[in-house]
């Protein structure tokens, strides 16, 4: 049965992470998740990405978009792109669910995991790289508008100490680490990348039992070049970020096309999802509803009713500037490039080496804004000399945030070799 009050959330503020997105609801979906799922999309993001998540997710709902502008503290964690991780505060608004999950767009759900709704507010795994904050890519919470308010304030009023929503997050639920250890969400729920390679036999102990698995960090699986006839992920230069992370890369992908696949199989009963417009408080939303997926929901708009909600752009701060955006596109006009009409396949179109034809047309208007991920996505056609720089650049990013592959290029010998080098 359908539990219509609970849902799972994620978020894509952009095309190339409405990828990601695409793949956390086609994974519920095939694990036969009982809860309703929402993807978050803001305004950037395009309305053919929008109709390939509408194929996958109960609910496509337009947020506004909040930025903590915080370079200072975003450069310390290497991400200067992160602070619109704010937005994920929206989730706080869908007061129409009592309990929900977010998972961000980076994680890939390995089974079903409809039990974290067993879970209370806040509930989370720790963070790998500083185990007494809590990771914010995998959270339980309970949608309220006064949480959300009270957030915004937060925000306004002492910033982020990592300039995202995570070190947000962690200061206002400051008393994770050591209240409620029943909040505490098993590791094997979140279960970072980046423990593979700063904790090796653990994985290799644990990690058959992983449930969620969480590309945390610069490098996410949309960056990887997939050869599909040959089921093969790499970096553009054929090496993988860590040979442990091949076979998840390759589900990821595996899925992905899938989703792609399946968004256009029967596309002579595909229908446009109906758009529905509410303003809640200061906050427009879109809802498209599905009408292949949509499990019934008595009157997803009664949020409008409970609205107490401050108007974001009405705030200001020093330290956190919370950016309001126009909150819902026009309808595309006719002929409009974008329109999911324009969507179809060519029926003849062979599967391309990175996820087929289908994939190039739906996010051919991706635009991260972002110049690393840019740069990541087009890695595969840089010469060799930009390849070797961009591997540097990479590199020095891992570094940075801590994750060093002391098994690997960090191992001990190769520093040792380096400082030789440079010490001669
Ligand atoms: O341009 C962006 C960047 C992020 N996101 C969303 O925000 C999430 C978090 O960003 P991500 O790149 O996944 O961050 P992580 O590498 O996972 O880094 C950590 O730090 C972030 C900032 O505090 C937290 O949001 C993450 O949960 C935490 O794992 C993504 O999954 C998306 O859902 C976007 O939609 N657009
Ligand atoms: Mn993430």
């Amino acid at each position: 049965m359908p539990v219509t009050d609970q849902a799972f959330v994620t978020l894509a503020t952009n095309d190339v992470y409405s990828k990601g997105a695409l793949v956390v609801g086609q994974c519920l979906r095939q694990h036969g998740t009982s809860r309703q799922t929402v993807v978050m999309v803001t305004q950037q993001v395009s309305q053919s990405a929008r109709a390939a998540l509408a194929h996958v997710f109960c609910e496509v709902r337009e947020v506004n978009m909040l930025d903590s502008l915080d370079c200072a503290h975003l450069n310390m964690i290497g991400r200067p792109e992160l602070g619109v991780t704010l937005t994920k505060l929206c989730c706080w608004t869908l007061i129409e669910y009592t309990k929900c999950v977010f998972l961000d767009a980076d994680t890939l759900v390995l089974c079903n995991v409809d039990e974290l709704f067993d879970y209370d507010e806040l509930s989370a795994a720790p963070d790998p790289g500083w185990p007494d904050c809590f990771n914010s890519g995998v959270f339980v919470f309970r949608p309220s508008l006064q949480t959300y308010d009270r957030l915004l304030r937060w925000a306004e009023e002492h910033g982020s100490f990592d300039g995202g929503d995570q070190g947000l997050l962690n200061s206002f639920f400051s008393d994770w680490a050591t209240k409620d250890i029943s909040k505490h969400l098993p590791f094997i729920y979140n279960l970072s990348t980046i423990a593979v390679y700063t904790y090796l036999p653990a994985f290799q102990q644990y990690g058959r039992t992983a449930k969620i698995v969480h590309f945390l960090g610069a490098v996410k699986p949309w960056h990887c070049k997939y050869e599909r006839q040959m089921r093969k992920v790499s970096l553009g230069d054929g090496s993988l970020p860590h040979p442990h992370l091949g076979p998840f890369l390759s589900l990821w992908w595996v899925v992905y096309c899938q989703s792609m696949d399946s968004s256009f199989t029967a596309t002579d009963t595909w229908q446009e999802p109906v758009q529905e417009h509410q303003k809640v408080g200061s906050v427009e939303v879109t809802l498209n509803k599905n009408p292949h997926y949509a499990p019934h929901v008595e009157d997803p708009l009664h949020i409008a009713k409970a609205s107490t909600l401050t108007a974001p752009n009405e705030m200001s701060s020093p330290t956190v500037k919370l950016l309001c955006q126009r909150t819902y596109p026009e309808d595309p006009s006719p002929g409009d490039e974008d329109s999911a009409s324009e969507l179809t396949p060519p029926q003849d179109s062979p599967p391309s080496e990175e996820g087929g034809a289908i994939e190039s047309r739906i996010f051919e208007s991706s635009q991260s804004g972002d110049p690393m991920l840019e740069l990541s996505d087009s890695i595969s056609e840089l010469p060799v000399h930009l390849k070797a720089k961009e591997d540097d650049l990479r590199h020095k990013h891992r570094w940075e945030e801590g994750r060093a592959d002391y098994l690997g290029e960090d191992a001990f010998d190769n520093i040792k070799k380096k400082l030789d080098r440079f010490l001669k």
